[in-house]
């Protein structure tokens, strides 16, 4: 049996530089990812099965398609591998949230069957089959900081900042990507900047920020919210929303800030963590 977890993304920036005639946008973003999220479980089977546990799997519940069982038929057919598989999801992030829940359990998958099968994780076609199934699952694949270039594929790893405390915060509404992109003004801000990582990403921006609260105006409450409290290093929104995070100096500044975002607003979804 395989256990992998699918490590949350997060966008320390994340700049919009033209629209593309393929459909999508082309990017700069500042890639991290946090050391906890959903976990996937896979083994060897008789048959092909696949199950959604945990407290987010409702949300997944009713839709046929999923991006694990999509990153397990693409593996085997890239790899022209045989064998079935039991699968498990355990959903702990909100769904189309910002921070890549889909993409990430992708990857997880991307892993675990080549761990399975022991094929090389820098493998060129374990990366045809992530750029295939979505713009964010080659970082997601990784896990690294990095900054990503192009739809989000285009990746320069780069050092700074792991362990550093972090608290996700989520007003537990939905935000799909396409319509946020859609209403990006089509003004290009500029390049993220060049040298320390969190000098970078202050300098920075979300420029989907303003088109996801358009459509959620709570984000900008969750953004009120983290802002207030003591000791934050960076706050933004990421992806395309409506997750918001702090990364904060030390594990005291962001477990204080957990308990106080719970009393503020117990009804939003929380996770305290750090960067990878
Ligand atoms: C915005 C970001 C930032 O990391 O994250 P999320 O908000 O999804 O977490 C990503 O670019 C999302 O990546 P991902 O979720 O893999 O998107 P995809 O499945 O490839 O595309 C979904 C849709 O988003 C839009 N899209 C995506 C990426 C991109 N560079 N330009 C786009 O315009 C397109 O409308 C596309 O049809
Ligand atoms: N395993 C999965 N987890 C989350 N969403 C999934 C999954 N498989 C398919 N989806 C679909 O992908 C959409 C985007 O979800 P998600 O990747 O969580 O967005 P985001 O990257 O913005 O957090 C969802 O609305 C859902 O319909």
């Amino acid at each position: 049996m395989i256990e992998e977890t699918a490590w949350a993304k997060l966008n320390l920036a994340l700049h919009v530089r033209g629209r593309r005639g393929d459909g999508y946008h082309e990017l700069e973003t500042l890639f991290a990812f946090v050391a906890d999220g959903d976990r996937l479980t896979l083994a060897p089977a008789e048959a092909d099965s696949f199950a959604i546990t945990g407290p987010c799997a409702a949300a997944l519940a009713g839709e046929g398609d999923n991006l694990v069982t999509r990153a397990r038929d693409l593996f085997r057919e890239r790899f022209a591998v045989n064998g079935a598989v039991a699968i498990t999801l355990d959903k702990r992030v909100p769904v189309a949230s910002g921070i890549g829940g889909g993409s990430a359990d992708a990857a997880a998958t991307l892993r675990a069957l080549a761990a399975m099968h022991m094929i090389d994780g820098g493998d060129p076609r374990l990366i045809q089959c992530a750029e295939a199934l979505g713009s964010d699952v080659p970082a997601c694949v990784r896990s690294v900081i990095a900054l990503g270039r192009g739809r989000g594929e285009a990746l320069t790893p780069i050092a700074g900042m792991a362990g550093t405390p972090v608290l996700l915060v989520n007003p537990g509404v939905g935000v799909s990507t396409a319509s946020v992109f859609a209403r990006w003004d089509g003004v290009d801000r500029g390049a993220i900047g060049e040298g320390d990582l969190l000098d970078c990403a202050r300098a920075g921006r979300n420029d989907l920020e303003v088109p996801a609260r358009a459509l959620q105006p709570v984000i900008g409450e969750v953004l009120t919210l983290l802002e207030e409290q003591a000791d934050t290093l960076l706050v933004r929104m990421s992806g395309s929303g409506a997750t918001c995070f702090a990364m904060f100096a030390s594990v005291d500044a962001r477990d204080a800030a957990a308990r106080g975002v719970a009393e503020a607003r117990p009804d939003w979804w929380r996770m305290a963590s750090e960067l990878l």
